[in-house]
């Protein structure tokens, strides 16, 4: 059994102003997906393609138009629409801004701590799990008392998977969580990622549209082409690959222009 199957959802958009009398905007068209224990997924495609659309639907945020969100085996969402307090708790999201992600009158701790209170922890228990969720995604829990957006990206976004851990997820969702970061702390991040994935077996959907990231980090690849996430067995192969993933290789500037940058410049 998967940890999560998504089967033949379907989602459409109604537009606004001039065009609402339009018929809805499909973005998702007969999706079919799944993800295993512990495993690292990719979703890749261009902008406006649909990746946050499928993100905000396994997180129960919307519900789709047709088809089905299994997590465990289990509908994500009961008759009523809503979700178990105990899936909302083994699912868990890290997005790409976490200025906008967190309020600007938290100190780090609170950041770290919101979800673990919401559980019912407090006093000494708590104060000892946040410096651990803090000491595991490399930061000194003695900067604990700092205002939140006083940190860097880099630093804020890890206690951002420092708040998703907390809850000791079943999956993470990665929605562009790097993109905004700079190389060498895009680096990093995935390398934490990794070793935090090898230690507590949670699984990630690491939705990007860059497809860099995905080398060496996701273990399987999803691409959306037309509305489906299609599989995509060698990313970096040779063979055929679907026309989204040809755009986006294309998309990538190489790490040798042939031309010296000079020589550009004064063409
Ligand atoms: N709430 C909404 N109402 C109307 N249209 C929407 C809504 N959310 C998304 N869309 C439209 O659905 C399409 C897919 O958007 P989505 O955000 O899922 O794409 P994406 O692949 O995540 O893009 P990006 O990488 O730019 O975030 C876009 O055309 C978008 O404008």
């Amino acid at each position: 059994m998967s940890l999560l199957e998504i089967r033949g959802l379907w989602k459409a958009y109604r537009r606004g102003g001039p065009f609402r009398r339009q018929p809805p905007l499909p973005v998702l068209r007969d999706a079919t997906l799944h993800i295993g224990a512990g495993e690292c997924v990719a979703l890749l495609g261009p902008s406006g393609s649909g990746k946050s659309t499928l993100g905000r639907l396994l997180l129960g945020l919307e519900t789709p138009d047709a088809g089905e969100v299994l997590f465990e085996g289990q509908p994500l969402l009961d008759a009523r629409g809503r979700m178990r307090a105990q899936t909302r708790r083994a699912i868990q999201a890290v997005f790409q801004d976490p200025y906008g992600a967190t309020s600007p009158r938290f100190n780090a701790f609170e950041v770290v701590a919101e979800p673990l209170r919401y559980a019912g922890l407090g006093g000494a228990p708590l104060r000892a799990r946040v410096e651990e969720l803090t000491a595991s995604v490399g930061l000194d829990p003695a900067e604990l008392g700092r205002l939140a957006h006083r940190f860097s990206g880099g630093q804020l976004q890890r206690l951002c998977i420092a708040r998703a851990l907390a809850p000791r997820p079943r999956l993470v969702l990665l929605d562009e969580a790097v993109s905004s970061l700079d190389l060498e702390t895009q680096a990093h991040i995935l390398r934490l990622l990794t070793e935090l994935r090898a230690s507590t077996r949670v699984a990630f959907l690491f939705i990007t549209h860059d497809l860099r990231l995905v080398r060496g980090f996701a273990q399987r690849c999803y691409v959306m082409q037309d509305g489906q996430p299609v599989e995509v067995a060698e990313p970096f192969g040779s063979g055929p690959v679907p026309p989204a993933l040809a755009a986006l290789r294309a998309a990538v500037l190489p790490a040798r222009p042939r031309l010296p940058l000079r020589q550009t410049v004064d063409a």
